[in-house]
């Protein structure tokens, strides 16, 4: 049983889901603003959505390759803990979104072969934290989301100076393996706990949390 692991449950799109992400036990709760995701939101609607997570849940903001003026309105407007750079945003770019928001910040590294993991040390000693997620499939529309898992092996045994979450393709049904395999302490999913996209699920949550930390015999 590994009850500090920590689940971040993204694409929040209505209260309820971000109230069953909280009573599962969930760490952070993610909103993604990327008008091509099935689970875009406004920004006022983000920050009602906000506005109801209790202390010592973290707010994330999923942005991808997002311009000055619209992380300015975004960050105006939604109380945040973290801001989470899904694009190609450059190690400068990230310094820079930091130092002018003042905001940690979780950057995404997309991984399908080991060569892809020289793009952690790279990013190492700018971000905060990492997300290590697959790459999206060539045609995708999205960076993320992708319901893809990459090849857990690549990163085995593999630990790294910072916070790191393991993201792509996780569900309730692998997210076990997943931890096992990769030592993962922090858990990123989107798509595995949906009935549709964008469409959450309150009883894939909480089985994907419950047995991320080994609470039940999945
Ligand atoms: O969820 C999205 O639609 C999305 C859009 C653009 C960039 C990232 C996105 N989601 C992130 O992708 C990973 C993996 O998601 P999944 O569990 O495979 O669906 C996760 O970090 C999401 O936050």
């Amino acid at each position: 049983m590994s009850t500090d692991i920590r689940v971040k449950i993204c694409g929040l799109t209505a209260a309820a889901d971000v109230a069953a992400a909280v009573a599962a036990g969930a760490a952070y709760v993610g909103f993604v603003f990327f008008e091509k995701s099935p689970r875009h939101v406004a920004v006022d609607t983000a920050r009602t959505l906000a506005l109801d997570v209790p202390p010592g849940v973290a707010k994330v903001a999923l942005t991808v390759d997002a311009d000055n003026a619209a992380l300015d309105a975004l960050t105006g407007r939604v109380p945040l803990d973290f801001l989470q750079l899904h694009g190609e945003e450059s190690p400068a770019r990230v310094a820079e979104i930091k130092a002018r928001y003042g905001l940690p910040v979780m950057k995404a590294i997309g991984v399908a072969e080991a060569a892809d993991l020289a793009q952690i040390d790279v990013y190492a000693g700018v971000a905060d934290q990492l997300l290590i997620d697959a790459k999206p499939p060539p045609g995708a529309t999205r960076p993320g989301g992708n319901a893809l898992a990459f090849d857990w092996r690549l990163i085995e045994g593999r630990d790294w100076p910072l916070p790191w979450l393991l993201a792509g393709g996780l569900t309730p049904g692998n997210v076990a393996q997943a931890v096992a395999r990769t030592g993962a302490r922090q858990l990123d999913v989107s798509s595995g706990v949906e009935r549709a996209p964008g469409v959450k699920d309150a009883k894939l949550i909480r089985t994907f949390i419950d047995n991320a930390r080994g609470l039940t015999d999945a």
